[in-house]
Formats: structure tokens, sequence, C-alpha cells
């Protein structure tokens, strides 16, 4: 469980998030969407301590951090780092064994290349990998699929899947509803820095169609192409 309370977040005069109150358990899988500035990288930032914040972030396993899993939308590498030392920096950083790699290295990345020569999705197969090692108990994955090739986000939602049957807490973000509708229970609408809209499973398709009339609406036949 993650409990979210009264969470706000500025950057100067900009309030990005206002008042959030969010509750996560065990066992589910959390979408948020929103356009884009709407904050869901800052409540990430602030969910793994990256940013300073106003309110409360508790949770059942504590401290959050040692038990989180964050996949970044860019993830970074230091130049001279491998993938395989990568891989081994974050299991020893929690007290991890890291176990068959190359058996469990199931994107087949080039884990003795360079990691900061990867290219984008690899990068992001090579992240994910890690937190996965981790055996954490929460994750957070800032648009997963993003830059992944279809067989990669094929893989990633089976990934989540599973993270479901183990019993752990997975907050994503996407743009694309249709990878949302394949691993959430929930989605939360994020705008402008407020909730200001949660449906379960069953609604999914009434919220797909409430977003896809308030932002096309009649604009297609507004752009008059010939
Ligand atoms: N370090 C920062 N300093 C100042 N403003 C920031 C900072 N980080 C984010 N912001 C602002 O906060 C707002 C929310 O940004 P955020 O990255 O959380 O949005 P997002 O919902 O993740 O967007 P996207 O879908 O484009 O990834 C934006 O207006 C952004 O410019």
């Amino acid at each position: 469980m993650i409990r979210i309370t009264s969470l706000s977040k500025s950057f100067g005069s900009l309030n990005v998030l206002k008042n959030l109150n969010l509750e996560l358990n065990a066992g589910n899988v959390y979408g948020i969407v929103g356009e884009n500035g709407a904050g869901k990288t800052t409540l990430f930032n602030c969910i793994a301590g990256i940013e300073q914040y106003e309110g409360t972030i508790e949770s059942a396993k504590a401290p959050l951090k040692n038990h989180l899993g964050f996949l970044q939308t860019e993830p970074f590498f230091f130049s001279k780092i491998t993938g395989r030392e990568y891989l081994q920096l974050l299991c020893t950083a929690r007290g991890k064994q890291l176990i068959n790699p190359d058996l469990r290295n199931i994107f087949h990345l080039p884990l003795d290349q360079y990691a900061a020569t990867y290219s984008t999705g690899m990068k992001k197969k090579l992240a994910l990998l890690a937190v996965l090692f981790q055996e954490n108990d929460y994750y957070i994955l800032d648009e997963p699929f993003n830059g992944v090739d279809i067989q990669s986000n094929l893989m990633i939602t089976e990934i989540i899947h599973q993270l479901k049957k183990l019993g752990k807490t997975v907050l994503i973000s996407s743009h694309i509803f249709s990878t949302l509708r394949d691993t959430c229970d929930a989605i939360y609408l994020l705008q402008q820095g407020l909730f200001t809209k949660s449906v379960l499973r069953d609604e999914f398709h009434s919220l797909e169609e409430e977003m896809k009339q308030a932002s096309v609406g009649n604009k297609i036949e507004q752009l008059g192409l010939k």
C-alpha cells in the first residue's frame, strides 16, 4: 500500500500538483493519463523522493524508496558502464545477488556493451530489467511502452500482468489508452495537477470515448483536409 495525502508541488509560482490524495493497494495496477505537462512525472518524482513536496506519502514497506522500482521515461546511464554492470549495480544497491542475467535477458540486450550507447528502446528495457531484478514491492513505470518495439510492448504488458499476480503495487503512465486498458485495474485522469476522474475497468471505454470527444470533437472537420 502507498498512501498519498494532500500532496502539493510547485515550481516557483507554478502549482503543478494540487492537494492530491491517492491510495494504491497491493496486487493492483493503476494508470495515470493526462495531457503533456499535466504533472504525471512530477507526481512520480515526488513518490520516488526525487522532488521535495508538501503533504505525506506513506507506504506499508518503508522507507518507500528502498522498495520502489522507478522506471523513468528516459533512463540515464553513466558513460562507461555496461548493461551487465548496471544490472549488477542496481542489485547490489538493494543487497540482492544478480542471478542468471544472461538467461533472464529476455529482451536480448547486448549486456557487455556500454549502456549509454544503447538505443532509446534498449535503454528502457535495460532499466526495466534492473528494477525487476531488484524484486521491488512497488513499481512506477513512467511511459513504459513509449519507444520500445511491438514485441517488447507485448512482453511489458505480460510483465505487468505478472507483477499484479505477484501482489505488487504498480503505477503506470501512458499516452496510449489501449496499453492502460490491457493492464490497469483503475485509471486516474490528471488535469492541471488535479485528479478530475477515476474509473474502474468496466468504465474504461466510456472514459476513452469521453476523452476522444473532448480532445477531438469536430476538430478534424475544422482541419479542412482535402
Ligand atoms: N524542474 C522543473 N522546474 C520547473 N518546472 C517544471 C520542472 N519539472 C516540471 N516542471 C513543469 O511542471 C509541469 C508538469 O510537468 P511534468 O513533467 O510532470 O508533466 P507530465 O504530465 O509528465 O508531461 P508529459 O506527458 O509531457 O511527460 C510542466 O508545466 C513542467 O514545465
